[in-house]
């Protein structure tokens, strides 16, 4: 199979789909490669290094789609790029298609086969793709949002872990997964007094048990995430229903409720952000304001330590390639259903119920969609 990596093009989107040690692997296993110039660089991967390994390195991302059997990215793709999508191709990426109408029905108008790295599952029923950009966008958001809560950037001017004879910031993180167990860790390891909310109960005592009290736990009622919320110097949006779109569970209306500089960081903005005055924002213009809270809400915030999560999403994302290309799409997701929750288009049908309701669009179950 031949398998292209073209260049990231989403704004200040440094990671790149394929590192050389994947290259190689699949190389190794009577694969070819072709990555587009420069594809690797804002992750320190220079040409030089795929072609040392034996991937080709070509001019153009238009080359990399004309001849890939599977084209394998980070992001979700663009428009320009979902136009060069052709039937029978195989797309290997994040999608986070519920929030995204216009992405979903070029894929569905493309004939590709699309697998989102957000929906494939292990035998756990977790997400073995979400987690590694899920510890790095948690371990980040403490940081961002304490740049955020800086008097100069628009916030209240709170130092996360306060000094002698002046109390911490008081940091509520919405979801206990990954990003909001990593979230939760560092903001208390910065000093902060941090409380994890979860719908959960099985997870919050998981929670309690590995954290021995380095931070609070609550259930998430309305009423309780409405009270911390307000008395929050931060809020961290961390909630996940697997390829849904994010409830909303702070609305316009609940912000008078907070302190004024009070920062919100959506990192559920992939999934369409879980407050209702959530926008996407880019690294270059990260934060916003609305009546008086700040708002950060970047939709890729691992592509800020592109080398890092690069490596990370590496790791996790090689066996997964080399078992499609190795068996072929079909074989490969036949034998494990949790790669095959990981297709939602296919051949002209969407096949993820969950963009379908977030959509409203007709689905075919990926079981039935591939044995056509
Ligand atoms: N902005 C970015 O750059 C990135 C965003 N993400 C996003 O972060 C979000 C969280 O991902 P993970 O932590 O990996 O998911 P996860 O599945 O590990 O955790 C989600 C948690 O939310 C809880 N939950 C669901 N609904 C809830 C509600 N109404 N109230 C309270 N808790 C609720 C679940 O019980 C679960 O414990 C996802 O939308 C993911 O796509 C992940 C990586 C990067
Ligand atoms: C998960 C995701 O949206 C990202 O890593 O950018
Ligand atoms: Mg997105």
């Amino acid at each position: 199979m031949l398998i292209g990596c073209p260049k990231e093009i989403k704004p200040q989107e440094y990671r790149v789909g394929l590192t050389p040690h994947a290259a190689a692997e699949a190389i190794a296993h009577g694969h070819d490669v072709i990555v587009e110039m420069g594809a690797g660089e804002g992750s320190g991967f220079t040409d030089d290094a795929y072609r040392a390994i034996g991937a080709g390195v070509v001019d153009t991302a238009d080359e990399v789609f004309a001849r890939a059997d599977m084209v394998v990215k980070v992001k979700e793709p663009q428009a320009v790029e979902r136009a060069k999508l052709r039937e029978g191709q195989v797309l290997f990426t994040y999608l986070h298609l519920a929030p995204d109408p216009d992405q979903t029905r070029d894929l569905i108008d493309s004939g590709a086969t699309a697998i989102a790295y957000e929906t494939v599952t292990d035998r756990d029923g977790r997400l073995p793709l979400l987690a590694p950009m899920s510890e790095v966008a948690g371990k980040l958001a403490p940081q961002v949002g304490a740049w955020t809560l800086q008097k100069a950037n628009g916030g209240r001017g709170v130092l996360m872990g306060g000094v002698p004879g002046v109390g911490p910031a008081k940091v509520v993180v919405i979801g206990g997964g990954v990003v909001g167990t990593q979230a939760a860790r560092v903001a208390s390891g910065m000093g902060a007094d941090v409380t994890v909310l979860d719908m959960s109960l099985p997870r919050l005592r998981q929670l309690d048990d590995m954290f021995r009290g380095e931070f609070k736990t609550s259930y998430s009622s309305k009423a309780r995430t409405a009270e911390l919320v307000a008395e929050a110097d931060m809020v961290i949006g961390a909630v996940l229903i697997p390829g849904a779109a994010a409830p909303k569970l702070i609305s316009r209306a609940e912000l008078s409720e907070m302190k004024p500089g009070a920062a919100l960081v959506d990192v559920a903005i992939d999934q369409g952000g879980c407050f209702e005055t959530s926008k996407a924002t880019t690294h270059q213009d990260p934060i916003y304001e609305v009546d008086g809270i700040m708002h950060y809400c970047v939709a890729n915030m691992p592509g800020a330590v592109a080398r890092t999560s690069t490596l990370a999403l590496g790791n996790a994302t090689l066996p997964y390639m080399l078992r499609l290309a190795d068996l072929g799409w079909r074989a490969a997701m036949e034998a494990d259903e949790g790669l095959l929750a990981g297709l939602n288009v296919h051949a002209g049908k969407l096949t993820n119920y969950a963009v379908g309701r977030a959509l409203e669009i007709d689905v075919v179950s990926p079981s039935l969609a591939i044995k056509a």
